[in-house]
């Protein structure tokens, strides 16, 4: 009975949620003291994506990123980056997880005694052994990545525009190549040109490095500019995941209120006439 007709259907190739879902969390609790933050929070993230996280102020958006990081426990539920729970992980396979991701914090978290380079060297000289000279090669490759001349090298964050910093630190954050890279409002503090040359230079990146993106933004700008899909926090969870322009027609409140205010509309609209002008 081996013949054809009852041969068994090929089995799916399933891929592992680990490769599909760089960053998956299921029903995160976090709290401080009495303030619940997140309750029952859920979000998984695709691999390759540029996901936008966007919520009124306090809604918990950082505390969730300092979760899937590790730098907060949940207090329920679970966290998993590329399949491995921090909780439960072993300390070697955590360290083998942390290598592949990178983070740009929104103050960019340079060491200001430092320069550029050495700031940028730093993950490498934590979590490699390759010489001096092939790691300062690299973090100076990683600071042409990141559009900053050669010069910048050489020179301390203070010494550096606010435009300058970002690009520092996003260099910095991709010094190990990570898989998966997380932004925390990333053009907060710059000047039109400079935020709509940030988002450019996150939009080559990831697309010619095939990153995938956690980014925290009250930039509706760059969400239209950038992102695959927006997560949107609120009522202390995840209450909407989709692409910008799905979210335009939530009925959910503050989505409406966000999208359909005047700051939304004229995102919106500057999208249009950029996509005009290309056509
Ligand atoms: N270490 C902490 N101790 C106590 N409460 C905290 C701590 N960190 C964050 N919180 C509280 O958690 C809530 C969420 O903070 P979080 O910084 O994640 O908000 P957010 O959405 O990133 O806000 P914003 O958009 O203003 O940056 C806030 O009410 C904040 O006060």
């Amino acid at each position: 009975m081996n013949g054809p007709a009852s041969a068994p259907a090929p089995a799916a190739i399933e891929t592992p949620d680990s490769e599909t879902f760089p960053i998956e969390v299921r029903g995160l609790v976090s709290r401080f003291g009495d303030h619940v933050v997140h309750d029952g929070l859920d979000l998984k993230v695709e691999r390759g994506e540029v996901l936008g996280v966007v919520g009124g102020s306090g809604t918990g958006k950082s505390v969730l990123l300092n979760t899937i990081i590790g730098l907060k426990a949940p207090d329920g539920g679970h966290v998993r980056l590329f399949g491995g729970d921090m909780r439960t992980a072993s300390r070697r396979r955590w360290s083998s997880i942390e290598r592949r991701w990178g983070v740009l914090f929104q103050q960019g978290a340079l060491f200001s005694n430092l320069t550029v380079r050495e700031n940028v060297s730093a993950p490498l000289h934590e979590h490699t052994r390759l010489p001096r000279r092939e790691i300062d090669e690299i973090a100076d490759l990683k600071i042409a990545m990141v559009g900053l001349p050669a010069h910048a090298a050489l020179l301390k964050p203070a010494e550096l525009s606010g435009g300058m910093r970002k690009r520092a630190g996003l260099a910095r954050a991709l010094a190990m190549d990570p898989e998966l890279l997380f932004l925390d409002e990333p053009t907060a503090g710059l000047d039109p040109i400079s935020a709509a040359a940030f988002d450019e230079l996150i939009k080559d990146l990831s697309e010619s490095l095939d990153l995938t993106v956690f980014m925290i933004t009250h930039d509706l700008d760059s969400l239209y500019a950038i992102t695959d899909r927006v997560a949107v926090l609120a009522d202390k969870k995840v209450v909407a995941v989709a692409p910008v322009h799905e979210l335009e027609r939530s009925d959910h409140p503050w989505i409406k209120k966000y999208f359909l205010g005047p700051r939304g509309r004229a995102a919106a609209s500057a999208e249009s006439l950029a996509e005009a002008r290309i056509d």
